[in-house]
């Protein structure tokens, strides 16, 4: 601004104001000068400044001792002087020229930002989004990149391949072929779509490919975008693109990219599910993604020939399987038969580490599964699916549980289902057992109408091999149920993780427990199991001494026990099987109706049951497959006569069929020997059992020795007989009770097709 004050003072003050006039210039500034300091905040600064160079002006006036308008004549004329100079005035026009250029430089941008506005759509495709993916497997597959001059190229095998044997000579699809991908630098690259022009580039550097491994820590453009221009006003023109690149990435059925970080960073696109080992569900999960061989893309293979490993043991034991490996990252596309949709689905197979305290336990074992859909019914049609899967695979195998060491759920294992006519027991035991579990488990709503928990229990006691366990083995086949099998001889099982073994079962399964004698003190825990006097001894109830000399084999006590049998846990249609090779060991309160419902005692092989052994074992005319090299054919007539001699040589009851089983096995390719070598066989059984027999006696002594306290040194013969004599009665047919039981009648036992229904409980037709 260029000040006349003299001009102004001129116009409107008439004359010049005489030396001091100091108020003239007060009321010039204050008329003139002074702005109206209410319109605008910014007015107010501007008067202050004036004010300020108005009172320095007349300071500097009254300084020089001239008068104010003279001084200020002189300071405009100095001012004219320099601003006249040939170089300020270069200088001026400088600053003067570059002030129009930077504005028009401002104004253009503005314009040209107005026009983008205007005529251009653009649109940011983050990184780590969906989004991103459709639009760039789009441009991908139309070699959009191409349009640019500048590329990164990645060998890479183009499409996943399945599993495929070496080939000889390595030809050229045996190697990668080269990808050609948008550079990391910011390029963009400019191409025509439908019409339209569009261009794109990328915000930040980073890996481009849509299936980029995005673990590597920095090369996944973590926080990168991909900008999309289209030229034009339409914004219809970008969603027209967007809903292409989406559908042609959805129909191209395309990899999608591996999600890393979902459980840190919880998407909300991505559903995710986690199947605990220990549960069932992880055994549905499992099943399906092993049998429908859905992880088609699998590049990192377990291979495996381990029994454990081979599925479900549907294929040839010795056939090599290729698993994924644990915890390598697989997807594979659901397609749900509900809504006919497909889903991508990333899964993680974790097999746990193995416990240093159990080897056979793995711990944490699980399977991760992240959905890329945010529909949680894809979740429960996955589940249901793998679910019928597993049930419809499960009527040709019965799948057993297993419990670690430590008392968990820790295995699953498969077997082949039995075949209820291989089992060769008298009379019908069999189908009353299976008709009346079907029975129960038939009848839940009269169970709960009358008040009686659904839980039913049976009692499979009697000597070892005598087909108990391949009883409920061909059950739990039958009823298509799952068995949970518990040995309560297992160290690390004890009430708390009994009760929370059991808690972790399903509803309708078969609890099997072993050696449910275990669960407290033992009468005697050198009870030969072999020794048939010891088992009629059992039958009898007799007790052969009133010692415990080692601790109990379990560290479930009754108590314990008892109180999982009864928990609530265990009402829901729950059938639990025990077995026990000494039934006179068992606490009444243990086997009352309620708890163990049904008794059925094994015997010892009857004749009967010894004949139908040995026709099992050599089908007449009809060699078995695969045994090696097959005995002769033989007629049925011979078959059956041999058959007939066999079960008279051997004695009625004092073998078990196991016993018998393991004697043929050493004559499979010759039923004539089998006969002939039977009396032989019968002797080396004798000398066997004697030599056992002897053999625990001794070890039995030896342990009393040292609990009672003597050594080698102190063994007073006089004194170890006494006391061997007084604890020791099974040695003599008269019991300790003082009553001789060598002539005594044996309590009466029922036949072994008798089946014992609980004394006064309930049966199985009672139930009907
Ligand atoms: N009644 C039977 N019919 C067919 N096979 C039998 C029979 N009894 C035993 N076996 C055979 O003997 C073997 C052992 O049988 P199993 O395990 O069922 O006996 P167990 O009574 O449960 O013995 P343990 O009390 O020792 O558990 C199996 O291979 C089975 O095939």
């Amino acid at each position: 601004m260029v000040l006349d004050v003299d001009d102004l003072y001129r116009r409107d003050t008439g004359p010049i104001a005489p030396v001091g006039g100091i108020r003239q210039y007060r009321r010039l500034m204050s008329t003139h000068f002074l702005l109206p300091s209410t319109i605008h905040p910014q007015r107010v600064v501007m008067n202050s400044f004036l004010k300020r160079l108005y009172r320095l002006v007349t300071r500097l006036a009254l300084a020089s001792g001239q008068p104010g308008i003279h001084f200020l004549r002189s300071a405009i004329a100095f001012l004219r002087r320099i601003a006249t100079h040939p170089q300020v005035a270069e200088l001026f026009r400088f600053i003067f020229l570059g002030t129009i250029v930077e504005t028009g430089r401002q104004i253009a941008a503005k314009i040209a930002e107005f026009v983008t506005d205007f005529f251009v759509v653009k649109a940011e495709f983050p990184v780590r989004d969906f989004s991103y993916d459709w639009v760039v497997h789009y441009l991908e597959h139309h070699r959009i990149w191409n349009e640019s001059r500048s590329f990164k190229i990645v060998a890479r095998n183009a499409t996943s391949r399945p599993f495929q044997l070496p080939k000889k000579t390595i030809g050229s699809t045996d190697h990668p072929v080269p990808i050609y991908e948008a550079a990391t630098a910011q390029s963009s690259s400019l191409f025509r779509w439908r019409g339209y022009w569009m261009s794109v580039s990328k915000t930040t550097a980073g890996l481009t490919h849509y299936d980029s491994d995005g673990s590597g820590g920095g090369t996944s453009g973590e926080g990168g975008a991909l900008i999309l221009a289209v030229y034009t006003r339409r914004r219809d023109v970008l969603d027209e693109f967007v809903a292409a690149a989406r559908d042609f990435y959805i129909n191209t059925g395309v990899l999608p990219r591996k999600q890393y970080n979902v459980k840190m960073e919880p998407s909300d696109s991505l559903l995710t599910a986690y199947f605990e080992h220990s549960d069932l569900t992880h055994d549905w999960m499992l099943e399906y993604l092993r049998s429908f061989d859905v992880l088609t893309d699998v590049m990192d293979y377990h291979v495996s020939l381990k029994q454990s490993h081979l599925g479900w043991g549907t294929g040839p034991r010795d056939a090599v399987r290729f698993l994924p490996a644990p915890d390598s990252m697989q997807r594979f596309l659901f397609k749900s038969p509900r809504t006919g949709g497909s889903t991508w689905i990333q899964v993680v197979i974790h097999t746990g580490v193995e416990s240093w305290s159990d080897s056979s336990r793995m711990i944490g074992g699980s399977i991760y599964l992240t959905l890329h859909s945010s529909d949680k019914e894809v979740l429960v049609d996955l589940i249901n699916c793998a679910k019928q899967r597993y049930l419809e695979h499960g009527t040709s195998r019965v799948i057993v549980h297993l419990t670690s060491n430590n008392g968990q759920w820790a295995k699953t294992v498969t077997k082949s289902r039995r075949d209820l006519s291989t089992l060769i027991l008298p009379s019908d035991i069999k189908e009353t057992i299976l008709t009346d579990a079907q029975e129960f488990l038939a009848s839940e709503k009269w169970y709960n109408m009358a008040g009686i928990p659904h839980r039913r229990g049976y009692l499979l006691y009697g000597a070892p091999g005598t087909g108990k366990s391949s009883t409920i083995h061909a059950i739990a086949g039958e009823l298509g149920l799952e068995i949970y099998y518990v040995s309560l001889a297992n160290p690390g099982i004890d009430d708390y993780t009994l009760a929370r073994l059991i808690s972790d079962t399903p509803a309708r399964c078969i609890l099997l427990l072993e050696d449910i004698d275990c669960a407290f003190p033992s009468r005697d825990n050198f009870d030969d199991d072999e020794d048939e006097e010891n088992q009629k001894k059992d039958h009898h109830g007799a007790r052969r001494g009133g010692y415990s000399i080692m601790p109990p084999k379990s560290a479930v006590t009754l108590s314990g026990l008892l109180n999982v049998l009864d928990s609530v846990s265990s009402e829901e249609g729950r059938i639990t099987f025990a077995t026990t090779n000494h039934i006179a060991n068992l606490d009444a309160a243990l086997i009352r109706p309620g708890r163990m419902d049904v008794k059925i005692k094994y015997g010892l092989a009857t004749t009967e049951q010894i004949e139908r052994v040995f026709t099992v074992f050599f089908p007449a005319l009809n060699p078995v497959e695969g045994s090696g090299a097959p005995h002769p054919p033989i007629s049925s007539t011979d078959l059956a006569k041999y058959a007939a001699e066999f079960a008279a040589a051997i004695p009625t009851e004092t073998y078990s069929i196991a016993q018998i089983q393991g004697y043929l096995l050493t004559k499979k390719h010759d039923p004539a020997g089998a006969v002939q070598s039977a009396g032989d066989w019968l002797i080396d059984q004798q000398r066997e059992r004697e030599a056992l027999r002897e053999a625990k006696k001794q070890w039995r002594d030896e342990m009393m020795r040292w609990q009672l306290g003597f050594t080698p040194a102190s063994r007073d013969a006089e004194a170890w007989q006494a006391i061997v004599g007084e604890i020791e009665p099974a040695t003599n047919p008269t019991s300790t009770d003082g009553v001789d039981l060598s002539n005594a009648e044996p309590r009466k036992e029922e036949d072994i097709t008798d089946i014992l229904f609980g004394g006064s409980g309930t049966t199985a037709t009672d139930l009907g």
